[in-house]
This record gives structure tokens, sequence and C-alpha cells, in this order.
């Protein structure tokens, strides 16, 4: 059967990129990317956003909506302290396949928990199923239409503390509008823009982050 888009990323990291060694993966996911197939990982550019913001936090506990194929999640896992770990989210089960892999190829395994599910039902049971407590960081990058029923439903399930950060991926393209409106006119967000590009590509992109103020 012929392999997916996802499959041939994950081959040419395992071909391609050290076992154990994250930046390497990430390193290898990028060239591929750009070179011979584009696919929606967060990318280089938007990747050392991600990183500022995750050293900033330095969260314990920080969650991702919208796994793919691991990419972010490496570059978030790779960036915890000791005893810290990712929640990564994943609807589709053959990304969550490929992502697992790239998770134990890049040796983060250990710190990164991959929840197989869609997010408006794995969110209302992080609590008790998943022992967690509150979240310090969510970086969105799932499906556009869930990024504010999702914050709205974090929110509900009393998953944020004072400080916890949200930072959204495509704010421009795809575009998520709603999410947009709703925590810049709300006044328990405190929001900053990162204009950035749509990754390997001249597209304009930008990052939202958005703080919880309680
Ligand atoms: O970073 C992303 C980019 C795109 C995207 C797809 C097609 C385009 F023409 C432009 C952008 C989709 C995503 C879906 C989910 C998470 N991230 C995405
Ligand atoms: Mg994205």
């Amino acid at each position: 059967m012929n392999q997916s888009k996802e499959e041939r990323i994950l081959n040419f990291v395992l071909q391609n990129a050290v076992r154990g060694d994250p930046c390497s993966v990430l390193e290898a996911i990028d060239k591929y990317c750009s070179q011979k197939e584009w696919s929606m990982n967060v990318g280089s550019e938007k990747g050392l956003i991600l990183d500022k913001v995750v050293e900033e936090v330095s969260p314990s506990v920080a969650l991702e909506l919208g796994t793919y194929c691991g990419y972010s999640g490496v570059r978030i896992a790779r960036l915890l302290k000791a005893g810290a770990r990712l929640l990564t989210v994943e609807f589709n089960p053959a990304f969550a396949a490929v992502a697992k892999q790239v998770f134990e190829f890049a040796g983060v395994q250990d710190k990164v928990k991959l929840i197989e599910g869609p997010s408006d039902e794995i969110i209302p049971q992080l609590k008790k199923k998943y022992e967690v407590d509150t979240v310090d960081f969510v970086f969105l990058d799932h499906w556009k239409d869930r990024y504010k029923p999702d914050t709205i439903l974090l929110q509900e399930c009393n998953l944020l503390r004072k400080g916890s950060v949200l930072l959204a991926d495509n704010v421009i393209i795809p575009g998520a509008p709603e999410f947009l409106n709703y925590v810049r006119n709300n006044s328990h967000f405190q929001c900053t823009n990162y204009p950035a590009h749509l990754e390997y590509m001249k597209a304009s992109d930008a990052m939202e982050k958005a703080v919880f103020l309680g």
C-alpha cells in the first residue's frame, strides 16, 4: 500500500536524524518539508517563537492541541525541565502513530504523553484521568475552529491558573478570527501578536500569545 506523506517524513527522520538527538530530528523534518513535500509543522521560524515562550514559561505541565507528526512536541519536550511533562492531543490515529515513533526516536518519549482523541473529549478528562491540576502552557495548533471553544472549555474545566500562557499558531493563515476576537476583547487575557511566515513559505502568518489573568 502506498506510504502517506507523514510516513515519508518519518522514514526521512529515521534515515537522516540521530537517535536520541531532538535537534537533528527537527532539522531532518524541516529539510524534508522545505525541499521535498510541504507539511503543516510549525517550522523553524515560528518554532523559535515557540521556543522563546516555552523557555519564558518553563512549564511543569504543558498541553499541545494538534500533535501531527510530533515536530512541535519534540520542540517543546526538548526544553522541559526535569520532571516536567507535555500532554499532546491528536485526533487522527495515523498522525498519532507517526508522532509516537518520532518522539521515541528523538528520545523525548518519557516526557511526552500522546493522547489520541478529539480535544473537546480529552480536555474534560485531563484532571481526573490524566492527573492534571492546572496547565502552565498550551500550544494551540489543531483545527482553527476549535481554538475558541477549546479555550472556553479549558476555563470551564478550571485548567487555567493566573499566568497560564496560551500560544496559538496560524492566526493569519489558515486564520482563527473568532479566537483572536475572543481573547483580544476579554479582560481575562493579555494578548501579544508575533508576526512570522507560514512554515516553509513566503506567505505571512502569525502566532498569538494570550496570558490568562485569572
Ligand atoms: O500550520 C498550519 C498550516 C496549515 C495550512 C494548510 C494549508 C495552507 F494553504 C496554509 C496553511 C494548516 C494547519 C492545520 C493545523 C495546524 N497547523 C496548520
Ligand atoms: Mg500550525
